[in-house]
């Protein structure tokens, strides 16, 4: 039996939040109680029929299943728990009488209620979008939930649109998965995948009913190692495909990996030549963060077809058409010789780029034409189909068009500037380098002078709506330069008086000035540009606008200076200055293709220690740079994070290794899979460093002393993720656990993150009961230890 052949161009998926962030008004609209459930579905399903209808006037069949059907209230990991109805025991009593989860159930499961603290977020593979972690115990329930998908299909069917309907596959959803509280120890949500396949099979079945051809599946997991390893012959990933392809009365199954080389990657095409031959009609590879499939792995595709994820779908740059053309050529080579059939895509879903080059009017003149956004690279895989079907001579002007940009690009002048370059050139060990630790320790005290367990927070306060209302009215003009400058002059006046009052040792500005962490960095370095509407969703209704790195950086002027020594010459405390770190700004930023991304970071870290040398020459004796997207960029596979995190590491060195030793460089991360990775974060050897801890307990301050880890560490006391005030007792107990594991000359107090997201009335009373929760510890220490702390 021959298989059915799937489009010639088609994508993984597209933006969900609306060129214009319409999802998140109709989201937010609907949270807030000012619209009913009708008014949000009514209002989505327009917005995907506009989609729906871009995506056709750019090319995309109509009817052929070339469209995708990947739409999402907030996160498609959610959706594969509302499909298998799979509610944690927690959330029980928000079943329908059938067991299924409804929209409203679902935004609970991702919200929390007054009860409930939502399901956990986590960043999917090393990106910055956040999915929804499903929780799977030993019972629970698992039970095919079809009804959202067909009526999706359906109504698009009925308005002339065939969607492909989207799935998160059986093994990725259940790798994504953690035990559910209360599960035995060790459990592991994979022992229920023969459920998971069973519900699968039921909704394949119930979607070919309604008509669907194609259903599309995605398992990026297999990209990982522990994925790659249920990808091998005779593993999980064979079984599970075997048996959803002998699903009675199913749609033709496309299975996508997203994000990396799937399977064993020292056999490129293997995984792929695996699911084909167990039934499944299409494969895809990602050739962008992956390697192409080879004929020798793929052996036999048995008449499936290869999708070439071959347009970026991570990064906003213009295609190489010619150079893709040319990898397709060879790669279709491979496929036939295989028995298969090429088809071309995109390397993941463009859910990680924004929608429309055309929708920006305030880029710099040189940079529109090197970029493609979502609809940008539609266009550019029909064109690569069409090149790969008809030869050259058809797409000869895309082909030229793409050409010139690119040249354009190359010979642009702020793309290569000569002075970073031999900057970077002229760079040796030594600046990667400070002194030993004890010498730096004796110099800060001496000049510091800090009492034991010293308090600080880590750089951000609440950014009240006056702070917004005043940014916005100066970007529009309604306000200029001097009196912004000298609102947030008066709103640092009072952020430091505030600090003051509390009693806190270590005081900071307050950010008040800051858009964003990475953003404002970007606006004032040299070889950035930002997007006027170049959003990404990040979760949920919350989307970001990554700035584009373009060019060589560099630093023109001193700009956090003028902030932080202003905010310093009010108080006579010591005073941090705060910035945040290279790889954190690239990881949040839109990179070159054309350098590596090392490169980058050491251009980002000699901008920062140019700001760093400045800063301390205006007396600032402490300095904290941010890393929390450290973790982020960790590649998937093993042998890849090595050579990462040395380049990491060796930025982040480089951006503070200016600094004299009665300098005090701090830094901050925002996560506590702080294990995994302590032999970086000893690396990067900064006097004190701020984490997260307030979740889990303390849960880390174990892991820095199984590691023997030596210099300062602020374990956060104070969970700033929710409004909830911890009280005096309950931040005593998280210094006592830490102080359990920890010499108390190691041990800073401070909260968990920034505050810019909390309102004042919480910041204060649990600053307040922070301080005093310090001070009594200090004299618990003085009355045990004596003063020899
Ligand atoms: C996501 S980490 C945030 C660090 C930053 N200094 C802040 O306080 O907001
Ligand atoms: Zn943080």
């Amino acid at each position: 039996m021959t298989k059915p052949t799937f489009p010639a161009a088609s994508i993984l998926g597209y933006p969900r939040i609306g060129p214009n962030r319409e999802l998140k008004k109709a989201l937010e609209a609907h949270w807030a109680n000012r619209t009913d459930e009708a008014t949000l579905h009514a209002a989505a399903r327009e917005l995907q029929q506009a989609n729906l209808a871009k995506l056709t006037t750019l090319g995309l069949g109509a009817t052929d299943a070339s469209l995708p059907g990947d739409f999402a209230y907030y996160d498609q990991v959610l959706d594969a728990t509302v499909a298998l109805s799979s509610l944690p025991t927690r959330f029980a009593d928000l079943a329908d009488a059938d067991g299924t989860i409804n929209t409203a159930a679902s935004f609970v499961l991702a919200r929390g209620d007054e009860s409930r603290a939502p399901l956990e977020m986590t960043k999917w593979f090393d990106t910055n979008y956040h999915y929804l972690v499903p929780e799977i115990g030993e019972n629970t329930p698992i039970a095919a939930n079809a009804k959202p998908l067909v009526e999706s299909f359906k109504a698009h069917a009925a308005n002339g649109n065939t969607i492909r309907p989207t799935l998160v596959g059986p093994i990725t959803y259940l790798l994504l998965a953690k035990a559910e509280d209360g599960a035995a120890a060790g459990f592991d949500p994979l022992t229920r995948i023969d459920e998971v396949v069973a519900a699968y099979a039921r909704i394949l079945t119930e979607l070919a009913a309604a008509g669907a051809p194609w259903v599309q599946i995605d398992e990026p997991a297999l990209v990982t190692d522990r994925g790659a390893e249920l990808a091998v012959p005779g593993a999980l990933a064979e079984s599970v495909y075997t048996r959803l392809a002998a699903a009675t009365e199913r749609p033709a199954l496309f299975v996508t990996f997203g994000y990396g080389t799937a399977g064993d990657v020292t056999r490129p095409g293997a995984a792929q030549g695996l699911l084909a031959r167990a039934g499944v009609e299409a494969v895809h590879a990602d050739l962008v963060r992956g390697l192409a499939p080879k004929a020798e792995f793929l052996d036999d595709l048995a008449g499936s077809t290869l999708v070439a994820g071959i347009v970026d779908s991570r990064n906003i740059w213009r295609n190489n058409l010619a150079a893709s053309l040319n990898v397709l050529k060879s790669l279709r080579t491979e496929v036939q010789t295989s028995n298969g059939i090429l088809a071309v895509g995109t390397a993941t879903s463009l859910q990680h780029v924004p929608h429309d080059v055309a929708l920006e009017n305030n880029l710099p003149a040189h940079l529109p034409a090197w970029l493609a956004f979502a609809n940008q690279k539609v266009a550019e895989v029909i064109t690569l189909a069409k090149g790969l079907a008809q030869g050259e001579s058809a797409i000869a002007a895309e082909l030229s068009a793409a050409e010139s940009a690119i040249n354009h690009r190359a010979a642009f002048a702020g793309t290569t500037v000569a002075a970073v370059r031999e900057r970077l050139a002229a760079l040796t060990d030594a600046d990667f380098s400070r002194s030993d630790a004890a010498t730096r320790e004796a110099a800060q005290e001496a000049a510091l002078n800090l009492p034991v367990l010293p308090t600080t927070t880590i750089g951000s306060f609440p950014q009240t709506g006056e702070v917004r209302t005043a940014r916005a009215a100066h970007r529009n003009g309604s306000i200029d330069d001097a009196a912004y400058e000298g609102f947030l002059k008066a709103e640092i006046a009072r952020v430091v008086e505030l600090q003051e009052r509390l009693g806190l040792d270590v005081l900071v500005h307050g950010e008040a000035e800051r858009n964003d962490m990475v953003q404002y960095f970007a606006e004032n370095f040299d070889g950035f540009s930002e997007t006027a509407n170049g959003w990404v969703q990040s979760y949920g209704s919350r989307a970001t606008r990554p700035s584009i790195l373009w060019g060589d950086v560099s630093r023109p002027v001193a700009f956090t200076v003028p902030w932080i020594s202003y905010a310093a010459s009010l108080t006579n405390k010591p005073f941090k200055g705060m910035l945040t770190g290279p790889v954190t700004i690239l990881a949040w930023s839109f990179i070159r293709d054309d350098e590596p991304l090392s490169v980058s970071a050491n251009q980002v870290a000699l901008a920062l220690r140019d700001e760093i040398a400045d800063l301390q020459d205006a007396g600032i004796g402490i300095i904290q740079v941010d890393e929390p997207a450290l973790r982020e960029l960790l590649p998937l596979r093993k042998a890849d994070q090595a050579a990462y995190l040395k380049w990491s590491v060796d930025s982040f060195r480089l951006s503070t290794a200016g600094a004299v030793d009665a300098t005090q460089i701090h830094t901050h991360l925002c996560y506590s899979e702080f294990g995994e990775i302590i032999d970086a974060i000893d690396a990067l050897d900064a006097d004190v460093t701020s984490i997260e801890a307030a979740r889990s307990r303390m849960e880390v301050t174990a892991d820095l002393t199984e590691f023997g880890y030596s210099r300062g560490i602020g374990p956060g006391v104070y969970d700033i993720h929710s409004p909830r005030v911890p009280s005096t007792e309950e931040v005593a107990e998280l210094i006592e656990i830490a102080l359990a594991s920890l010499p108390a000359k190691q041990l800073w107090i401070n909260p968990d993150c920034g505050l810019k997201t909390r309102g004042y009335a919480e910041t204060e009373a649990s600053l307040a009961n922070l301080v005093e929760a310090a001070i009594a510890a200090r004299a618990t220490i003085g009355a045990n230890t004596g003063a020899n702390v």
